[in-house]
């Protein structure tokens, strides 16, 4: 008990404590005779303030502290990947059982577990020279994920002295040892709050592809960048971050329910583990680890929930992976921020947030890119940002927006007249941007041709003569619209309602593959040309307005790519017939 103090003060999740020995900022802290786990945020001479994990009632003036020496770290190695953790690392799903439904305060469990073995494959040889990051062996992770065992960041140079053979072995059980003294199990521990090391940050070159046709096509995100999913209450925010965690082509995916409601994240718990990969076939939670730090739960661990994503994601990256992560919500860790700095009577910066609001997010947004990871050979690895935001009324004035709005790259605005018209995903078209057009231009024309820039600057050329229509249209009334007009604003209607709607909830449309997109703005484009001939030789638009083009679509949206081929043949030559048979009215 040689680093110890003794507690001066409580005020919620935020104690003063008199220590005896000099301690450091976030150095990890034991507090009271449970133990609770804590963190020093402030230090004034021998006073320091600590922000503790764990619901604090009950804790007395008096009790003692212990200060670990440590700092705030999370452990990385195989036994991760598949589990729920809270915010401060303790894998809930293997301990709920024989410990009730709540944590016992003070509870310690290891992130990595002790009791299972992994198959260790080892991939260098004795004598073998090896740098930061080389991967010295493999283990074999749930789901069959080849979990790289890497040498830590930090360590030197050196030479291979010994390794283990092939075998199953546990946690602690030696792998490795270098001439050098270096000494390794599969376990590593990495600080929360500082970024894992990388060779080099390299330029987006590949988007992540969502299988959500709005954000595919309008908006997206490239493999390395950041998003922010801004929407009032209840316009879908938990549902388009679920349905990216289930269908985006990242290799990993980190979910952190930050603040949520736990009926919400309930949800999650239930729903997930029954999905499967729809890219390996396999249980999706394989490669998923899930964060849940629901409202109810202490307000401290939200504030470190997203540096432990965070750490993890860097991890498997380093590993080589694309990971992606996702926070819900932004506004919830904020609000967490806003209340420890209450706590600490700190001076409140706009609507009551600490200063530092923004400077802390973008220590957290800035842990996202796509780089060369730190090894002796050619591996690159990335963290894709997408956070969700709730601020108050819909106002996305207020400063968690606007601080996340300046530190990503997408913005997809949820709408509420858009989500009480039922209209999912509410993403506004006209609000929502990328930044990462450009660099994902050369990508999208190897993977779908030339004509797929085309197809978007028609879509959206489309969607921006809607929105004047639909401005003269409050003017003129829409019988005084020339028979073109009326026909682009039915037009559009038909792309809102069958190519920028989808539902989540529909197993044929929550995913639509890039080739489909393509396929189908081809249909509509190639359809649009067709009616306007025809409307232009004298036809009416309300003689196209008899043709079934809706119920094609409505059969088309749910069609595998390779049926879509055929049908989308099939339509234009319908749609043909159709016109062909339509007699000239006007002259
Ligand atoms: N893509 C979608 N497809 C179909 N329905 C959707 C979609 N997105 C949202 N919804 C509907 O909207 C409802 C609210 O969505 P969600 O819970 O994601 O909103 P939220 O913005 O996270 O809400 P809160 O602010 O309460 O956290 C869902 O229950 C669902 O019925």
């Amino acid at each position: 008990m040689d680093r110890c103090g003794i507690i001066r003060g409580i005020s919620g999740p935020v104690i003063k404590a008199e220590s005896k020995v000099p301690t450091r900022l976030y150095e990890v802290v034991r507090v009271g005779k449970e133990g609770l786990l804590g963190e020093v945020i402030r230090i004034r001479g021998s006073f320091v303030d600590v922000q503790v994990y764990e619901d604090t009632t009950g804790l007395r003036v008096g009790e003692p502290v212990v200060f670990s020496g440590e700092l705030l770290s999370v452990e990385l190695g195989p036994g991760v990947l598949g589990t729920v953790l809270d915010g401060i690392g303790r894998p809930l799903s293997r301990i709920g059982a024989e410990d009730g439904i709540f944590l016992k305060r003070g509870f310690a469990a290891p992130t990595v577990p002790r009791d299972l073995k992994w198959k260790f494959v080892p991939l260098m040889q004795e004598g073998q020279e090896f740098f930061p990051g080389d991967v010295y062996g493999v283990m074999v992770d749930v789901g069959g994920f080849q979990h790289k065992l890497m040498i830590p960041p930090m360590a030197k140079p050196g030479k291979v002295a010994w390794i283990a053979a092939e075998g199953e072995y546990k946690a602690e059980d030696l792998l490795f040892e270098s001439t050098q003294g270096l000494s390794l199990c599969c376990v590593q521990k990495w600080n929360v709050r500082v970024s894992r090391p990388f060779k080099e940050r390299l330029p987006f070159n590949e988007p992540l592809i969502t299988g959500q046709r709005i954000l595919d096509t309008l908006f997206p995100v490239a493999l390395g960048g950041a998003s922010v999913v801004p929407g009032g209450f209840g316009t879908g925010k938990t549902v388009t971050q679920q349905s990216l965690a289930k269908w985006c082509n990242a290799d990993i995916i980190i979910y952190i329910g930050c603040g949520e409601r736990g009926n919400e994240m309930t949800e999650v718990l239930e729903e997930f583990p029954h999905l499967k990969d729809p890219r390996t076939g396999k249980a999706l939670m394989d490669r998923m680890i899930l964060i849940a730090n629901t409202s109810n739960m202490p307000v401290a661990a939200r504030e470190a929930s997203i540096y432990l994503g965070m750490t993890l994601a860097e991890y498997f990256r380093d590993m080589g992976n694309n990971v992606a992560i996702m926070a819900d919500s932004t506004s919830r860790w904020a609000e967490a921020l806003r209340e420890i700095s209450g706590r600490l009577e700190e001076m409140p910066g706009e609507e009551g947030y600490p200063a530092y609001l923004s400077s802390r997010l973008s220590q957290y947004y800035e842990r996202a890119g796509r780089v060369k990871v730190l090894c002796s050979d050619e591996r690159e690895g990335s963290i894709t940002v997408i956070n969700a935001v709730s601020p108050p009324g819909g106002d996305f004035s207020e400063p968690v927006t606007q601080a996340s709005l300046r530190l990503s790259g997408a913005f997809w605005a949820l709408d509420k007249s858009l989500a009480q018209k039922r209209h999912f995903p509410s993403i506004n078209w006209h609000l929502s941007y990328t930044l990462y057009e450009h660099s994902l231009s050369d990508y999208f024309n190897r993977k779908l041709g030339a004509q797929w820039s085309e197809l978007v600057l028609w879509l959206r050329e489309l969607l921006e003569d809607e929105k004047k229509l639909e401005e003269l249209v409050q003017i003129v009334g829409r019988d005084a619209l020339e028979e073109l007009d009326r026909w682009k604003l039915h037009l559009a209607w038909l792309v809102k309602s069958f190519y920028l709607q989808q539902n989540a909830f529909d197993d044929k449309d929550a995913f639509c593959p890039l080739e489909k997109q393509k396929l189908l703005l081809e249909f509509f484009k190639e359809m649009d040309c067709k009616v306007v001939d025809k409307v232009k030789e004298g036809v009416l638009f309300s003689q196209i307005q008899r043709i079934p083009i809706q119920m094609w679509l409505e059969e088309m949206r749910k069609l595998q790519v390779e049926e879509m081929q055929t049908k989308k043949h099939e339509y234009i030559t319908a749609l043909d017939r159709e016109l062909d048979s339509l007699e000239v009215i006007r002259s």
